[in-house]
This record gives structure tokens, C-alpha cells and sequence, in this order.
């Protein structure tokens, strides 16, 4: 599991640590590795040109003393001060009894870098970027050199993700300690590049329970059902999905195909594509008429493709007394309190826009604060709930278990129907047995896992058949077993 600490949380951590410590210790360590990884970066240091920009905290003072180092094998470092007069005193007189100078021209010192050092804020920032450091920023992110930010690009808050104004572009980002939640949630994520962590020691003086977290193969592997030697269909557990509709059928057919590769052992389809269904997949259980009367099923995925029918549908399903997953049309008449007081747990998974109508605002507010938006959400509906875009996100109500950030996303995901396939996939996690944060999260880590496998095997773009059909060569890598994927770890 990756995890990742708030702001307080790792200033805590800190203060305990430096105690045991000698001054400046853990700067030096975080330098350490800041340099290593630039020179990783560089190939060679011996001539190259670093370009420092330095703020007046202590995420600066990192820049300066990793520029020190750099500059004593060899690179040509120059700094940039924000603030000549509060720069880091000890990193700066490093860097300048190692050979590094202070930059004559920012501008012309950033045109000429073959690697720029991002050090104007960390953990300390406040805001986007102030405007004595956005033209600095955009030169940056104009020149050929690769930008490396030094624990978070600097104007994205750390503990959110969320960027007010203008934060610096990366190409990697090397944070110290602990990852930061927002390193992990776009838009924040989205500026930083691939992320090194660099060990400092803080590990043992943090909670065991971070503030956010991330699924790795290892994790799904686990968490994913695995059919006993005595198992049967039903003991396995039977998904019902309600989808699809005479204007949207396909609907129907694509929330089957996740479903069949969910893990559940049976899918019962209920609802006007049942043709449809049963042609494409012979093995569905398909039904007419409510899904109250459909029979037996362990969890139920209703909404995608419902168009106007989906009231009643809903109202049905949210009656029964096991897991429910709603979606897209589904969610558009949701009544908060009728999913607060179901006894079995609900997952609500909807994109941006259905997120902004279910809370009254805009859009553009969402994609902007997304951690706070599903937080929100699952608050007011007492249910877990999955906000799917660039990084989708996974919070259960309550405070307990910290919100999951999907790490396995791809832009290739936003094509018309893939959300189907992941309310059935699902849908068929929540009836094997999984619980709700588990379902959602799994759910999005294969399908975004699938999603990547079909672009790599069968080039872009990709549909949500595609997707559907890579979920088990999906299951196989996550498993380990090996017929698998350039690039993906
Ligand atoms: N904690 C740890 O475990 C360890 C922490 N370490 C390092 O310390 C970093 C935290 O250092 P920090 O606390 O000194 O704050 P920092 O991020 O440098 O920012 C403060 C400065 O930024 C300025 N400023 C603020 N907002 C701004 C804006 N929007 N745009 C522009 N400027 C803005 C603000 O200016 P002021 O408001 O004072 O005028 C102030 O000068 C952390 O990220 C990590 O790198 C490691 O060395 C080892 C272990
Ligand atoms: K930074």
C-alpha cells in the first residue's frame, strides 16, 4: 500500500525525530537523496548546468544544499533567491563555498539549465504560486531542462492536491519522508511527474493509519475474491445488474461484461436489453419485469443506461436489504436519506458532473477540489463513494478509513461506455464479498489496469469492449502471472 501523510501529521513526525537528532540532520538527508536522484537524472554531473530556485523556507534550503552537491562533482550550479535576504543561510553558503554562484540573469541562468531545482515552496507553501515566482515557473517549464521538484511542485497544497492559481509543471518530483496526500490527486498529481520517496527516518514516528492511500498489485491481489475448492455459483455470489435501456442498450451489455469478470460467480441481468444480453453472453441470467421479483443476489449494480426509467428501478433496488452500487442515471433523482438509512451498504459512483449535481455546484468546482468533493459526498449520502476522473478517489462516510486514490488511472479511460464496465465489474466485487471501499477501489485499479493492457496490446484509441475484454489478462498481472505489460508496476 502506498501511503500518504497531511502536513501536520509529517510536521509531527518531524519534530519527534529531530529531536534525537543533531541540527540540520534531516536537511542533510534530504539533500542527499535530492541530489542522488538529480544525478540519476542528469546521467552526467560533470558539467552540467542546475539552475536552483530557491524560496526562503526550508524547501529551499534542500534546493541549495542538493545544489552544493551537485556543484562539488562538477555541475555548473547557479541560484536563484526569491528572497536574497531570508535565502536558506546554510544551504546557501554551501552552495557557494562549493563552487555554485548566485544567477546574474534568472531568466537567461533558466534558458541555458539542463536541470532546474524547484525548491520556492514545500510543505509550507501557501496558495498558488505568488507572482515574483510565476514568470520563474513558466520560464522553467519553457526551457529544455528537466524540472525536478523538490518535495512538491511548488504552489500545489500539499494536503488536497488542489492548485489556487498557478503551480510550477515538474517533470519528477522527489519528496522526503512520507508522501503528501496532494502528490496523489490531481491537479496537484498531474504537475508533479513520476514521484521518488526519500527515506529520512520518519517512517517509525508515523501513525499507522495515513491520511490517504493508494492500492499496489499486492494489495489487489489480496483483496481479490478467489473461488474456494467448494465454491459454487452462488456461493461465489450472484450480482444483478440493472441497466441499459431501448435508447441506450449497449448500456446493458457493457455493465454485463464487467460484471462477468467481476468474480461473482452468476450475473443476473434485469431490464429491456435482455436480447441483447443474452446474445452477447449466453451465461447471464436474464430477467424481466422488477428487480425485486428477479430473485436472489448478493449485490446489486443499477443505472447505467437507464435514461428516463431509472426512478423506480432505483427506488427497487435501494429497498433490498444487500450491497448496492449506483451510477450515472441512477444517481440523478438520488434522495440522501433514503441511502443514509439502508442497513447494507451503498457505493455511489459517479463522475464530475453527476458529483457537482448531487452537491449543488459547479463542475469546475469539483475537478478543483476533489479530496474535499468525495469527502462531502459520502458525508451527506452516509455512503462510499467513488468519484471516477483523472484520479479517481474512493471515500468511505466517516473518518476511519482513510480515502484511496486510484493510481492506476489513464486518460484513455474517458471513452463512452467504460463507466459501464466498471459499475459491473463492481457490482460483481460488492457481491463476491467485498466491502465498499475495497469493491470501488479494486474495481478502478483493474479497470484503469485493463484499460492500459488493451492500449498496449492493441494501440489507441481504446473502447470500453477493449477495456471489458483486458480485465482478466488484468487480474492475471496483478496476480502475477506473467503474460504481461511493458511499464506497468
Ligand atoms: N518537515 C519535514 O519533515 C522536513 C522538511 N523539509 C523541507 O522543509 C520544507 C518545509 O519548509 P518550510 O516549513 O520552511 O516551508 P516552505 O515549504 O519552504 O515554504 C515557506 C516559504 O515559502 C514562502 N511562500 C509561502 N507561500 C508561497 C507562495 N504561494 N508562493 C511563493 N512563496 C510562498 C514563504 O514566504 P513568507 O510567507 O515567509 O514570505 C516561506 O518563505 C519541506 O517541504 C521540505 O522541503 C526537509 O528539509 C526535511 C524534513
Ligand atoms: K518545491
Amino acid at each position: 500500500m502506498r501511503t500518504a501523510y497531511c502536513v501536520e501529521t509529517v510536521r509531527a513526525a518531524e519534530a519527534e525525530l529531530m529531536a534525537r537528532l543533531p541540527g540540520g540532520a534531516l536537511m542533510h538527508r534530504a539533500a542527499a537523496g535530492l541530489a542522488a536522484a538529480c544525478a540519476g537524472l542528469l546521467g552526467r554531473v560533470y558539467g552540467a548546468r542546475v539552475v536552483v530556485l530557491a524560496g526562503s523556507g526550508d524547501n529551499g534550503g534542500d534546493a541549495l544544499y542538493a545544489g552544493a552537491r551537485l556543484a562539488r562533482r562538477g555541475a555548473g550550479v547557479a541560484a536563484v533567491l526569491l528572497a536574497p535576504d531570508r535565502a536558506h543561510p546554510g544551504g546557501l553558503a554551501d552552495l557557494l563555498a562549493s563552487g555554485g554562484r548566485v544567477a546574474d540573469d534568472p531568466f537567461e541562468a533558466l534558458a541555458a539549465a539542463d536541470l532546474v531545482l524547484d525548491g520556492i515552496t514545500g510543505i509550507g507553501g501557501k496558495g498558488g504560486l505568488r507572482a515574483d515566482a510565476v514568470p520563474l515557473a513558466r520560464a522553467a517549464r519553457g526551457s529544455n531542462a528537466v524540472v525536478v521538484a523538490v518535495d512538491l511542485p511548488s504552489g500545489t497544497e500539499a494536503d488536497t492536491g488542489e492548485v489556487r492559481g498557478e503551480a510550477l509543471r515538474a517533470d519528477a518530483t522527489v519528496t522526503f519522508g512520507a508522501y503528501k496526500p496532494g502528490l496523489l490527486v490531481d491537479p496537484a498529481h498531474d504537475h508533479a511527474g513520476p514521484v521518488r520517496l526519500v527515506p529520512i527516518g520518519l517512517e517509525e514516528h508515523l501513525p499507522s493509519v495515513p491520511d490517504l492511500e493508494a492500492l499496489q498489485h499486492g494489495d489487489v491481489a489480496r483483496l481479490l475474491p478467489h473461488p474456494a475448492a467448494e465454491s459454487d455459483k452462488y456461493r461465489r455470489g450472484v450480482v444483478g445488474v440493472v441497466a441499459g435501456s431501448a435508447r441506450y442498450p449497449g448500456a446493458a451489455v457493457l455493465a454485463v461484461a464487467g460484471a462477468l469478470r467481476g468474480g461473482a460467480g452468476a450475473v443476473r441481468y434485469v431490464g429491456p436489453g435482455a436480447d441483447a444480453v443474452i446474445a452477447r453472453f449466453p451465461e447471464s441470467l436474464v430477467q424481466g419485469g422488477p428487480p425485486s421479483k428477479a430473485g436472489r443476489v448478493q449485490a446489486w449494480a443499477v443505472g447505467p443506461g437507464l435514461g428516463e426509467d431509472a426512478e423506480g428501478a432505483v427506488r427497487d433496488v435501494l429497498a433490498s436489504d444487500v450491497p448496492v452500487l449506483v451510477d450515472a442515471d441512477g444517481l440523478r433523482l438520488l434522495d440522501p436519506q433514503t441511502v443514509r438509512t439502508r442497513a447494507a451498504p451503498t457505493l455511489l459512483t459517479p463522475h464530475a458532473g453527476e458529483a457537482a449535481a448531487l452537491l449543488g455546484v459547479s463542475r469546475e468546482e469539483v475537478e478543483s477540489a476533489r479530496l474535499a468533493s468525495v469527502r462531502e459526498l459520502a458525508a451527506r449520502f452516509g455512503a462510499t463513494v467513488l468519484l471516477k476522473g483523472s484520479t479517481t478517489l474512493v471515500a468511505a462516510p466517516g473518518d476511519a478509513a482513510p480515502v484511496r486514490a486510484n493510481p492506476m488511472g489513464t486518460p484513455w479511460l474517458a471513452t463512452a461506455g467504460s463507466g459501464d464496465v466498471l459499475s459491473g465489474l463492481t457490482g460483481s466485487l460488492l457481491a463476491a464479498g467485498l466491502d465498499a471501499r475495497d469493491a470501488g477501489s479494486v474495481g478502478a485499479y483493474l479497470h484503469g489496469l485493463a484499460a492500459r493492457l488493451a492500449a498496449a496490446r492493441g494501440g489507441t484509441p481504446i473502447t470500453a469492449q477493449e477495456v471489458a475484454d483486458a480485465l482478466p489478462s488484468a487480474c492475471r498481472d496483478v496476480r502475477n502471472i506473467r503474460d504481461v505489460v511493458p511499464g506497468v508496476s
